[in-house]
């Protein structure tokens, strides 16, 4: 079983490469992201309140994100391995997953994360807004602040991982299916 922590800043790429990653790896993607518009789509308590946070570009409480996290692992218990898009983004969110998988004898494997420059990325979401209704995807400021919700309580995860020789990187930057090469590098020596 490998369970994969894939990181990057907002619009890296981490869905679009995850979709591929999956599928070749046979792994149950969670993205904590989509599980959230889920529940905001379906009007759920746990929606109305993630959208609170996610409308400014916050992080959601740790408390929220990791109980719901937990039971979505546990409703996979048959899985061959995880592919975590978007968590943990908090120091507490990845004690919490170690503890978590512990508990079960697992562990996390590896994390790799899709390194792109700042400002491209900006481009790429206020592009991706356009079309994807998503309302924290429209607005500069909105972006800029989740970017600071990333550089204050994201990356110092990579530390965190890197202690325990399980922190890898690649470039983010090229097409798709050049991204995912890269990754594939990666995967396919774990
Ligand atoms: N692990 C998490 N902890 C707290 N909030 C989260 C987490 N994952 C997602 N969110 C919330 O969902 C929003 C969108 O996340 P995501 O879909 O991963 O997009 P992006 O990486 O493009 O910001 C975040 O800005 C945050 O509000």
């Amino acid at each position: 079983m490998i369970n994969i922590v894939l990181f990057g800043k907002p619009g890296a790429g981490k869905g679009t490469q995850a979709e591929f990653l999956k599928e070749k790896y046979n792994l149950t993607h969670l993205s904590t992201g989509d599980i959230f518009r889920f529940n905001i789509k379906n009007d759920t308590d746990l929606g109305r309140l993630a959208k609170t946070f996610m409308d400014k570009g916050d992080l959601v409480p740790d408390e929220v994100t990791i109980q719901m996290l937990q039971s979505e692992v546990d409703k996979n218990p048959h899985s061959a391995g995880f592919l975590f898009d978007g968590f943990p983004r908090t120091l507490a969110q990845a004690e919490a997953l170690d503890a978590f998988l512990e508990s079960k004898e697992q562990s996390i494997t590896a994390t790799v994360a899709l390194e792109a420059d700042d400002n491209i990325l900006v481009a790429r979401l206020l592009e991706r807004g356009k079309t994807s209704g998503r309302p924290d995807d429209q607005d500069e400021e909105k972006i800029r602040n989740r970017y600071d919700e990333y550089n204050q309580k994201t990356a110092p995860l990579m530390d965190y991982y890197k202690s325990q020789g399980k922190f890898h990187a690649v470039n983010g930057i090229g097409t798709i299916l050049e991204v995912n090469e890269r990754l594939n590098q990666i995967f396919d020596k774990l």
